[in-house]
């Protein structure tokens, strides 16, 4: 089978131009392989490099060395090299991305946030504006909020208008950064329901949980992030 996501060879290092020109290596030869319908936690100590990976995969820090290949309209695209255009076409209809903090839009209502992805992708507006509805009250966010920008919520509440916004579009290939770590118990399970029941439908779901309880309920595996052997 096909892997919805795969690294090549993957290297990230930074370079702190401030600095001197201090080089950091953080990711070598990264190989990750992720299929339709599993979730692959990645796993490592602090500091390995688990959010570098995360954010080359969905293209926010260039890479080094190495492909990101993504499974793309029924193509293998490489997010390394490909068009910008292209990574946000990609973005569009393929690769979601659930990070720890909402990125708030001023003066957009929450609702409104949770739909755009809905309604870029081609979903009519109505329908996109009941599934966000519909979502936020699944992952309990009191309906009175659903009209208000997110800019005063909570850190918990924040972290669900994410979530509504990453889930709903149902994209093939979903990035999940410590999805939970702003949720108490019962808002935890509805995130590993909604996991869950994203797999079920093929989504390939590569994670950051550092909750033991929702990685050991969601993760068919772990992918070791190892510390880079020249930054030891
Ligand atoms: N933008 C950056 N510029 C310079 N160094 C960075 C940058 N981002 C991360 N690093 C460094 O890269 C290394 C890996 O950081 P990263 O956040 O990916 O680790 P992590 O495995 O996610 O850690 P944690 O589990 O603590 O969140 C760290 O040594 C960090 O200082």
């Amino acid at each position: 089978m096909t892997p919805a996501l795969r690294t090549e060879g993957l290297s990230k290092a930074f370079t702190l131009h401030l600095q001197g020109g201090t080089h950091i290596p953080v990711l070598g030869g990264v190989d990750l392989v992720v299929h339709a319908g599993e979730c692959v936690a990645l796993w490592g100590p602090s500091g390995a490099g688990k959010s570098t990976l995360m954010r080359c995969l969905y293209g926010n820090y260039g890479a080094g060395a190495g492909r990101i290949v993504l499974r793309h309209r029924g193509e293998d695209l490489d997010l390394v090299t490909a068009d910008p255009r292209a990574v946000i076409e990609a973005r569009r209809e393929t690769l979601g991305y659930v990070s720890q903090f909402l990125r708030v839009i001023p003066r957009v209502a929450t609702r409104d946030i949770v739909a755009e992805p809905m309604i870029a992708r081609g979903v009519p507006k109505e329908e996109a504006l009941a599934r966000a509805t519909a979502l936020l009250n699944r992952l309990n966010l009191p309906e009175r909020l659903h009209s208000l920008p997110p800019a005063t919520f909570s850190g918990g509440e924040q972290q669900r208008v994410n979530l509504a916004r990453g889930f709903a579009p149902g994209y093939p290939v979903l990035l999940l950064d410590e999805p939970t770590a702003s949720l108490d118990a019962a808002n935890r399970a509805i995130v590993i329901s909604l996991i869950n029941e994203a797999k079920a439908q093929g989504t390939a779901i590569v994670g950051i949980f550092h909750d033991a309880e929702v990685r050991e309920a969601v993760a068919d595996r772990l992918f070791d992030v190892l510390p880079h052997q020249d930054a030891a």
